[in-house]
């Protein structure tokens, strides 16, 4: 099996409702994105997917956050832009758009210490 990633980051401001701390004051990161995914085959290239065609596939969807208040964005005028969750909405958007290899996992970073990934399993 072939493991292959991209990394990509955008900037946003936020808050987390009800958090109970400085988490619920408004204030901004500039998330780090990496997407990863998998393929036993590569192509006759020797390519198991192209880092090109994949960045282009996350750059519209992370264009929907980039300097934004996530919190006024769907769908996170109604769930908390947490980085679990921002990982699970961008995941949830790239998955139809890929095809021929599998989407295996999203990992948001918040700052070089925080970090959250989602994976379907
Ligand atoms: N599991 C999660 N925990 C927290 C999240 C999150 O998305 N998932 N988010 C936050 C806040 O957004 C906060 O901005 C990040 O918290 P923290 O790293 O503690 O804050 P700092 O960047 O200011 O780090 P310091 O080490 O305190 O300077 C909180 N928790
Ligand atoms: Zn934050």
């Amino acid at each position: 099996m072939y493991r292959i990633s991209v990394e990509s980051h955008f900037d946003a401001a936020h808050f987390l409702r009800g958090y109970g701390g400085k988490c619920e004051q408004l204030h901004g990161h500039r998330y780090r994105v990496m997407v990863k995914v998998a393929a036993a085959e590569l192509d006759d290239t020797g390519l198991a997917c192209d880092f090109t065609e994949l960045k282009a596939l996350l750059k519209p969807v992370l264009a929907r956050y980039d300097h934004t208040l996530l919190n006024d964005v769907p769908p996170f005028d109604g769930i908390n832009p947490s980085a679990e969750n921002i990982a699970r909405v961008i995941y949830e958007a790239l998955a139809p758009e890929i095809t021929g290899v599998t989407l295996e996992s999203v990992k948001v970073w918040e700052s070089p210490e925080s970090s959250a990934e989602y994976s379907p399993d």
